[in-house]
């Protein structure tokens, strides 16, 4: 074998076997010089048999430490077993190739004996630079799983206070006497598993009531799970609800668990319920009476416990009227009513409710608003507010993002405050004008659309061909 070179009386005489390995050999005599190197050492270092053999080889591959510093021969491991017998297992070293380039070395530093006489020491050693490698991407995923689980726990622990301070009683800012009462009946109902129908118009606080409704129950553990059943159509609707098996329709490339069943034993909040399709109605008045249902595309039963919060910004009872709305439905969800009333009938709550919309914006702008100014205080209470809660959020929102100072002066409200003076002192109209008015209104807003769910006859509460006529009537016709 022409690899192993030097004397190896102290080796196994099988040759063969030191050439075959994968790891990398030295023998030292007790000088320190090598007198053997494998083939596999040869191809990890670059160094070559002749260029070690006879040699002190320390200054070869083992002069310098990792990040450079010196490393003199009487520290080296290698070196202290022949002077001590005692053999070394090293895993934090480099070794240096002849081209001046190192790899992080493992190495044992065996002695070797012949009569109880110390004769030498074998050094076998790997290169690990794949395994410091695995072990540099595993500690640094392992910091990037660190740091993002902690910005998930920072996250939750927000969203939980968030939750907290929306849901809980706390979450309602006002003390008029109308919302005192509100969360008086809230905590009447909470506790019990009646269904509740939330009326109030739009923005007036109506899912922030359910959710009030939901922490303050027994089931508050469990999800408080929402459906908004104007963003589905009727057939959607049916299986966003009910859930459906595989294959039931185009698209239902797998079984999926509906609202109700992922409510068990929590609340389900079915906002704008009016919108619900006639036959929707149907199929919820019978989950509502027997607790059951099916997934859609399947006959197997499935049963629930779920506590009912139906809410609307229709008059129900009106739509029951005109026939929209199935009576037997109305009765079962208006169990146990709860009016939310409009901000223009509660206009001293407006202070209260800034100051908490303020402390959000804060947070959400990164603003450091303290609080609004007299002016600015006035200037809310003058107005009407038709989108009540939501638009004094939205105008106190647009009016942070543009103040400067920590006091908000309102000085960029688009709202022109309603002086009821001027009102009062306005020239009066007829009624036939201020139907013609609100007619122009409505189609102008529904784009002249008079029929349909978005149609402005929908919107008037009246069937589309009173609408017409009424149009006749008063000569309202779309200005080119
Ligand atoms: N009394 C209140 N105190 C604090 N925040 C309120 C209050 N009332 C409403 N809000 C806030 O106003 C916003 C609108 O309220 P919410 O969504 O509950 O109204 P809604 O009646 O359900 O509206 P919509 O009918 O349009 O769905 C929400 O951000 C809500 O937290």
């Amino acid at each position: 074998m022409t690899h192993v070179a030097g004397y190896t009386g102290f080796l196994p005489e099988n040759k063969l076997l030191l050439n075959a390995v994968k790891e990398g050999i030295y023998g030292f005599d007790l000088d320190g010089n090598a007198v053997f190197i494998n083939p596999a050492a040869e191809q990890m270092t670059g160094w070559q048999t002749q260029d070690l053999l006879g040699k002190n080889i320390h200054d070869c591959h083992h002069h310098s430490h990792a990040d450079g510093s010196p490393y003199h021969q009487h520290d080296c491991p290698i070196y202290s077993t022949l002077k001590d017998g005692i053999a070394r297992e090293i895993d934090h070293e480099v070794f240096w190739r002849k081209d001046g380039s190192s790899f992080p070395v493992h190495y044992t530093s065996t002695p070797v004996y012949k009569s109880g006489q110390l004769i030498g020491v074998v050094a076998i050693f790997r290169d690990i630079s794949m395994q410091k490698h695995t072990e540099q991407s595993l500690r640094e995923a392992l910091a990037q799983v660190q740091a993002l689980s902690e910005q998930l726990t920072s996250e939750n622990h927000y969203l939980q206070a968030e939750l907290a301070d929306k849901s809980g009683s706390v979450g309602i800012a006002g003390s008029s006497l109308a919302i005192g009462q509100m969360i008086q009946q809230i905590k009447l109902v909470a506790n019990t598993n009646s269904t509740v129908l939330i009326c109030g118009e739009n923005g007036t606080g109506k899912e922030l009531v359910a959710r009030n409704l939901h922490q303050l129950s027994d089931r508050k553990s469990k999800p408080l799970v929402s459906v908004n059943c104007a963003a589905f159509s009727s057939t959607l609707l049916e299986s966003e609800l009910f859930g459906h098996e595989k294959g039931a329709f185009t698209g239902a490339t797998s079984r999926r668990k509906g609202r109700f069943e992922l409510a068990h034993q929590g609340t389900l909040f079915l906002d704008e319920v009016a919108e619900l399709s006639l036959e929707a109605q149907s199929k919820l008045l019978r989950v509502i009476q027997e607790q059951e249902f099916e997934r859609v595309g399947s006959s197997e039963t499935i049963q629930v416990d779920i506590r009912l919060i139906a809410a609307s910004h229709y008059d129900l009872l009106k739509r029951v009227e005109q026939g929209l709305f199935r009576m037997d439905l109305y009765y079962r969800l208006n169990v146990f009513p709860i009016h939310v009333p409009p901000l223009r009938d509660r206009l001293e709550d407006i202070p209260e409710l800034a100051t908490h919309i303020l402390s959000h914006l804060n947070h959400k702008l990164g603003k450091k608003i303290e609080a609004i100014s007299k002016q600015g205080l006035k200037k809310l209470a003058g107005y009407q507010w038709p989108g009540n809660v939501r638009e004094l959020q939205n105008v106190l929102e647009r009016e942070a993002i543009l103040s400067q100072g920590n006091i908000l002066q309102c000085q960029h409200l688009a709202i022109t405050a309603s002086d009821p003076q001027k009102v009062d002192k306005a020239s009066p109209i007829t009624l036939a004008e201020a139907e013609t008015q609100h007619i122009r209104q409505t189609l102008n807003h529904c784009n002249w659309r008079i029929s349909g769910p978005n149609g402005a006859a929908t919107l008037l509460a009246l069937p589309a061909s009173t609408l017409r006529s009424k149009m006749k009537k008063l000569g309202i016709i779309k200005s080119p």
